[in-house]
């Protein structure tokens, strides 16, 4: 039998050729591009979140400038240490400018120390709102919407991509504002001191800017892909992990190690492929500051020569071209930065932008007291991708308060779907869903989940206490109210004996818990809500007979005087119902036969 060793000696050699038989299908990876954004228009877009600090902005330029401009206070006082002190050797004369210089320096330290904490400080507040913006945006989105992107996809761009943002509209702002404003204050007594010196320092700008548009045009092109396939690795990490038991179980480790690997080089070859670019402007710039400054020394030279300017005058405009070429460095190194600020901008913006399907009207309203009628009438629904064709179609039924209504029907018929329908995460194509009176698309929808239940066929549970747990469909509940919940859904004897009883931290998706135990918890959890409408999806689905047993009696309380749409395969469960919904009754998936009464 073959057995596989980790770590796979194949995958310590980054580029090593990775397992071919696991070759997929797209070798693009999981994740698309996003739509491409000029950095205007993504400037424009993320804005607002920095709109309520902006002016520490200017703030921190200002104080990054008046840093700055001791520095130039320190430079001019250098020259006057050679033309004055060392020159004419009169060392008595040493002691006022050194002490000011060394004032002037500490002075420049802490401002530029306070301009950098600033600009820190609002950017970590834009990250933050953000962040929190558009997790706010896609918990609003129906789960079917949110699905459709690879979850480890979605972790990267609220996380690395949001980070990187950050310097488009926070840092970048001030750190280009800064640095254009220096080279002109530098430019200026540059000019001041001898200004065909100066000219001949700015021949060389031209092709400062024209590198800058070739490099930087470059690497935004490359920040896409990378940023893309960043999202992709952890997108397939998220994936594989999550998968780790079936890997294991169906020997397909090696392949979910080659997808892992074979991401990571897509990555790798994309991070390198910027390196080649970011990492060439810099030297560039340095050439050309060199050819720069060369000519200003060889200029300066003939200007001493004349009489024109003085030593001092020539080492401090040798020192200012120095400082000047500080802030050109700065823009330069904000080039590939920005270029992932963009890159990632694009991605953030594609969730942004993400439409939901499931709209509140303006003038929606509450439900009120909820009697608890649910109705259908004449519903046909279909997902997008589908060609039109309706999953549901021609369904109506109209149930009274408190009936217990079973719905049945083959796999795939579009009983999950009409669970969907029922709390709106989905409308139908045509048709009404109504409960009472109400139109569900002309009700607030936090009101209408006010009203309803729903409990999945794998009841999600949150890693938190077994408390938190039940109580968070009411995080008000008091203990006892949680306690009375667990009793009314079987749960408080395995709880109890638990080693920490109700504190017990369980894990996700119930770890630590056995099925039938995590859909006793749901139910109490269920209980705790006490809404007039319950809509059960498969409550029993994955249970073994004993387990299922067990859940039946508590799921019977906590039907027992609500209107319930019990979504079911299980023929004892559907027993319990009042009337029963056959899904698919003419042997065509997603046509309804009528409600009958169960017998
Ligand atoms: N989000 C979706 N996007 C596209 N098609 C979907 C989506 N969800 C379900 N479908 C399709 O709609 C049909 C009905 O699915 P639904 O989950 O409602 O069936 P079901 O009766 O609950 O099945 P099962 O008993 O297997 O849970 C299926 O053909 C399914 O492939």
């Amino acid at each position: 039998m073959e057995t596989a060793t980790f770590p796979d000696p194949a995958y310590s050699d980054p580029v090593a050729e990775p397992d071919p038989s696991a070759e997929e299908s797209d070798p693009k990876g999981p994740v698309a591009a996003a739509p491409p954004v000029r950095p205007r228009e993504a400037f424009r877009r993320f804005w607002p979140w920095v709109r309520q600090d902006r002016l520490w902005l200017p703030a921190a330029i200002l104080l990054l400038l008046t840093g700055a401009f001791g520095e130039v206070v320190s430079v001019w006082l250098f020259k006057d240490l050679i033309d004055q002190v060392l020159v004419p050797h009169r060392f008595s004369a040493f002691w006022a400018p050194a002490g000011t210089m060394a004032a002037t320096a500490v002075v420049s330290a802490l401002l530029i120390f306070a301009g950098n904490y600033t600009i820190t400080w609002v950017a970590e507040r834009f990250i933050l709102r953000l962040r929190t913006s558009v997790v706010a945006h896609l918990h609003g989105l129906p789960p079917d919407t949110l699905d459709r992107r690879q979850r480890g996809d979605v972790v990267a761009r609220l996380t690395g991509d949001i980070a990187a943002i950050e310097q488009l509209v926070a840092t970048g702002v001030v750190e280009a504002g800064s640095a254009v404003l220096s080279l002109l204050l530098f430019g200026a007594a540059a000019f001041y001191l001898s200004w065909q010196l100066a000219l001949a320092a700015l021949a060389v700008a031209p092709v400062f800017w024209l590198s800058g548009r070739y490099f930087g045009n470059r690497i935004l092109i490359r920040e896409r892909e990378a940023r893309r396939r960043g999202g992709a690795v952890t997108a397939v990490l998220e994936e594989s992990l999550r998968n780790a038991a079936i890997a294991g179980t169906c020997n397909q480790e090696r392949r979910e190690v080659a997808k892992v690997h074979r991401t990571g080089r897509a990555l790798l070859e994309s991070e390198l492929s910027i390196a080649r670019y970011a990492g060439l402007y810099p030297p560039v710039l340095n050439v050309l500051e060199v050819l720069g400054g060369l000519t200003v020394v060889g200029i300066g030279a003939v200007e001493l020569d004349r009489g024109v300017l003085s030593l001092g005058g020539l080492l401090a405009f040798a020192a200012f071209m120095a400082q000047l070429f500080e802030p050109a460095q700065r823009i330069s190194e904000l080039l590939p930065v920005a270029g992932a600020a963009g890159a990632a901008g694009e991605r953030v913006l594609e969730l942004l932008d993400t439409p939901s399907p499931v709209v509140e009207r303006p003038h929606a309203h509450g439900t009120g007291p909820v009697a608890g009628r649910v109705s259908c009438e004449d519903v046909r629904v279909g997902y997008p991708g589908q060609d039109g064709r309706p999953v549901l179609e021609n369904l109506s039924f109209d149930i009274g308060p408190g009936t217990i209504l079973a719905v049945m029907g083959p796999s795939g018929c579009g009983k999950s779907t009409l669970a969907k329908l029922l709390v709106r995460f989905l409308d139908p194509d045509s048709g009404t869903v109504r409960l009472d009176q109400h139109d569900l698309r002309d009700l607030k929808l936090a009101s209408l989940r006010q009203a309803v239940t729903l409990l999945p066929q794998q009841a999600p549970l949150f890693h938190a206490t077994i408390r938190d747990n039940i109580a968070y469909g009411r995080p008000s509940a008091s203990l006892d109210e949680v306690v009375q919940a667990a009793k009314d859904a079987d749960a408080h004897e395995f709880i109890t004996a638990l080693n920490e009883g109700y504190r017990t931290e369980i894990g996700r998706d119930g770890f630590q818990l056995s099925g039938g135990q995590t859909q006793r918890i749901a139910i109490a959890r269920a209980f705790l809500r006490a809404t007039p409408v319950l809509i059960l999806d498969e409550p029993t689905t994955g249970l073994d007979e004993q387990s299922a047993a067990n859940v039946i009696a508590p799921l019977r309380r906590l039907m027992a005087g609500r209107t319930t749409i019990l979504i079911t395969h299980d023929q004892k469960l559907a027993r319990t119902a009042d009337a029963v919904l056959m899904l698919g009754a003419a042997g065509k998936p997603g046509l309804p036969g009528s409600v009958q009464p169960v017998s």
